[in-house]
């Protein structure tokens, strides 16, 4: 059954365009992607604050923040981590369409997915960033402990150990964090933003 057949799109009389006027700039969603523990919220929040001092409009959607709301029903199998990505491009959409700068920090671990938020943005708009760390640093830092649990098999179908993390095939820009520090690579990233946002 398709559940949309009785509504109608409502058009909205101030535009996304009036509304990046109103920022100053144009608006986008940059998509951190990339193993726990690889560095997506600390960079995503770095550039966030670097951002927000340049006076540009920013929000940070973080995929572990998310599961406290409006994921919270969803869990960590394939078709959860499919909706939960869904569900953020969607959201994201939402800000892009209010004129601001989105970031968004998630593992995403399969390449179908990211595909399938991409497709909900225009060309210029949706940006994949590959924060790049080997698994063996990942679990070396491991922030949260949560590597060691799930190689005591206390968390199932977690990312780099018993769920595949399938790299993108073509991001827009790889972050590499193995051997750089968070502050090198979230320039890296601001500085990349300023010239595609121009
Ligand atoms: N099984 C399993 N696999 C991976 N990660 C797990 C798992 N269980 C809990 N966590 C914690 O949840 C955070 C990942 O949430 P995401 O919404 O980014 O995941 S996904 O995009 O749906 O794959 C992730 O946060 P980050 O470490 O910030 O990536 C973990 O803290
Ligand atoms: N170049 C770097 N970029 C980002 N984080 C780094 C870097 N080098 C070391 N780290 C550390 O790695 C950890 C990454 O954790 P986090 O940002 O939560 O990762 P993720 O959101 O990908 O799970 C933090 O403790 C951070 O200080």
């Amino acid at each position: 059954m398709d559940r949309r057949k009785h509504i109608t799109w409502s058009q909205s009389q101030v535009s996304k365009e009036n509304r990046q006027k109103l920022h100053n700039h144009k608006s986008c969603m940059v998509w951190l992607t990339g193993l726990s523990g690889s560095g997506k919220s600390t960079i995503a929040n770095i550039v966030q604050t670097k951002l927000y001092e340049l006076n540009m409009s920013t929000y940070l959607l973080d995929g572990d923040n998310l599961r406290h709301g409006i994921n919270k029903n969803l869990g960590f199998s394939s078709e959860d981590r499919k909706e939960n990505i869904r569900r953020t491009a969607e959201i994201g959409k939402l800000f892009v369409d209010a004129g601001i700068v989105v970031l968004a920090a998630l593992i995403s671990p399969f390449e179908e997915d990211r595909k399938l938020a991409r497709f909900l943005f225009t060309e210029d708009e949706f940006i994949e960033i590959y924060v790049e760390c080997s698994l063996e640093e990942c679990e070396l830092r491991d922030p949260k402990g949560l590597y060691k649990k799930a190689r005591l098999g206390e968390i199932k179908n977690f990312t780099g150990i018993d769920q595949i993390y399938e790299p993108p095939q073509s991001p827009d820009l790889v972050i590499s964090t193995n051997s750089k520090s968070p502050e090198e690579c979230a320039n890296e990233l601001v500085n990349y933003l300023i010239e595609r946002l121009k």
